[in-house]
C-alpha cells in the first residue's frame, strides 16, 4: 500500500495500529441460523456455506456439536459437514461445549473447533449450564485432547458489554475470563456483545481492560446490531489494533439464551466499509450479496445488509 494511503488511512481512523489485512470469521451458517424456529432443511445451510467459501471468507463457522436439546437446529451437524465442500485455505470450525460435543466434531471431520463461554455467570448458566470456573475446567479438557490432536481452539466470550439477566457487566470481569480462556490455550478469543447494547464507548473501555490481559493479535470482535452499533463497535476495535473480526451474512443472527439478541454485524457491510478503507479482506461483495439473497430467499426475510439494500439485492 502506498505510503499517502497508509497515512490517510491512518489518520482517517485515527490510529497507527490499524492492520492493512483483517480476517473475517463467517458466522451465518452457525450464529445465523441456530435461533431460527422452523427447522432448515440440511442441503439448504449445505448450499448456503458452499456459497460461502465461493466469495472467499477465509473462516466459515459451518455448526455446532451441542445438545440437540438445547438447539434442535443444529441437530444435523454432522450432515452438514459430511455435505460441504471443503475449499483449501478454508477454515470451517465449529462449536463444542463439552468433551462430547468435541469428540463429535473431531468424528465428523472438524479440523478446528470453538469453545463458548461467558463474562456473566447467569448467561453462563442459562447457555451451558455450568458457572463460568466449571466452563473453564470444561475447556480445559478440550484444549488437552485438541493439543494432542494438533486441532486449534478458539473461545468466545459472551456478553463483554452487557447481559440479558445481569445487565452491566464490567470490562475487568471481560478481561478475567479472556485471561482465562487464553491461558487454557484458546489461540484466539472473540469478544461477543451478544445482545448488542454496547457503543464505541464502552467498546473502547472494555478492550482496554482486555488487552492488559491478552495481546491484541489474539482477539477478535462479535458483534449484535441490536442497538444498530455493530458497525460503529467494530471500527473502534479496528481502531484499536484488533484485525479479526466476525459477522452475518445479511445480519442473521442471535443466541437461544440471550433475550432481545438481535442479528449480528451483516458480513456485506463490513467487506464495504473495509474495502472503502482500503483494507484487504480477500471477500467477493457480489458472491457474498448473492449468499445473502439466496438464504433470505429460502428463510422469507429481509436482509439485514445495509449494503444488500442500497444494491437491490432482495
Ligand atoms: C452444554 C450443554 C450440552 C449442557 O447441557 P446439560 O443438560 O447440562 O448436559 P448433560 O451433560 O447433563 O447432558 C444432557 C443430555 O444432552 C446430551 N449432550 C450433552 N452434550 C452434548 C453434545 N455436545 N452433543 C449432543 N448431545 C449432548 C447428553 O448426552 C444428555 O442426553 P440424554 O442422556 O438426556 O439423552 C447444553 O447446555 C448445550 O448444548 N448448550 C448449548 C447452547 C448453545 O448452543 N447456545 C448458542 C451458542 S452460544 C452463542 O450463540 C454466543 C456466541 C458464541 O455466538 C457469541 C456471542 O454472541 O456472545
Amino acid at each position: 500500500m502506498a505510503t499517502v494511503k497508509k497515512a490517510f488511512l491512518r489518520r482517517l481512523v485515527g490510529s497507527a495500529s490499524l492492520r492493512a489485512r483483517v480476517k473475517i470469521v463467517e458466522v451465518g451458517p452457525r450464529d445465523g441460523l441456530q435461533n431460527e424456529k422452523n427447522i432448515i432443511p440440511t442441503p439448504m445451510k449445505i448450499k448456503l456455506i458452499d456459497m460461502l467459501s465461493e466469495a472467499g471468507l477465509p473462516v466459515i463457522e459451518a455448526t455446532s456439536f451441542v445438545s440437540p436439546k438445547w438447539v434442535p437446529q443444529m441437530a444435523d451437524h454432522a450432515e452438514v459437514m459430511k455435505g460441504i465442500q471443503k475449499f483449501p485455505g478454508i477454515s470451517y470450525p465449529v462449536l463444542t461445549p463439552n468433551f462430547k460435543g468435541f469428540q463429535a466434531a473431531v468424528a465428523s471431520g472438524a479440523k478446528e473447533v470453538a469453545v463458548f463461554g461467558a463474562a456473566s455467570e447467569l448467561f453462563s448458566k442459562r447457555n451451558i449450564n455450568c458457572s463460568i470456573d466449571e466452563s473453564v475446567r470444561r475447556f480445559d479438557e478440550i484444549l488437552k485432547a485438541a493439543r494432542a490432536a494438533s486441532i486449534p481452539v478458539r473461545g468466545y466470550v459472551s456478553c463483554v458489554l452487557g447481559c440479558p439477566y445481569e445487565g452491566k457487566i464490567s470490562p475487568a470481569k471481560v478481561a478475567e475470563v479472556a485471561k482465562k480462556m487464553y491461558s487454557v490455550g484458546c489461540y484466539e478469543i472473540s469478544l461477543g456483545d451478544t445482545i448488542g447494547v454496547g457503543t464505541p464507548g464502552t467498546m473502547k473501555d472494555m478492550l482496554s481492560a482486555v488487552m492488559h490481559e491478552v495481546p491484541v493479535a489474539a482477539l477478535a470482535v462479535h458483534c449484535h446490531d441490536t442497538y444498530g452499533q455493530a458497525l460503529a463497535n467494530t471500527l473502534m476495535a479496528l481502531q484499536m489494533g484488533v484485525s479479526v473480526v466476525d459477522s452475518s451474512v445479511a445480519g442473521l443472527g442471535g443466541c437461544p439464551y440471550a433475550h432481545g439478541a438481535s442479528g449480528n454485524l451483516a458480513t456485506e457491510d463490513l467487506v464495504y466499509m473495509l474495502a472503502g478503507l482500503g483494507v484487504h479482506t480477500g471477500v467477493n461483495l457480489q458472491k457474498l450479496l448473492e449468499a445473502g439473497a439466496f438464504i433470505c430467499q429460502a428463510l422469507n426475510r429481509r436482509t439485514s445488509s445495509k449494503v444488500a439494500q442500497a444494491t437491490c439485492k432482495l
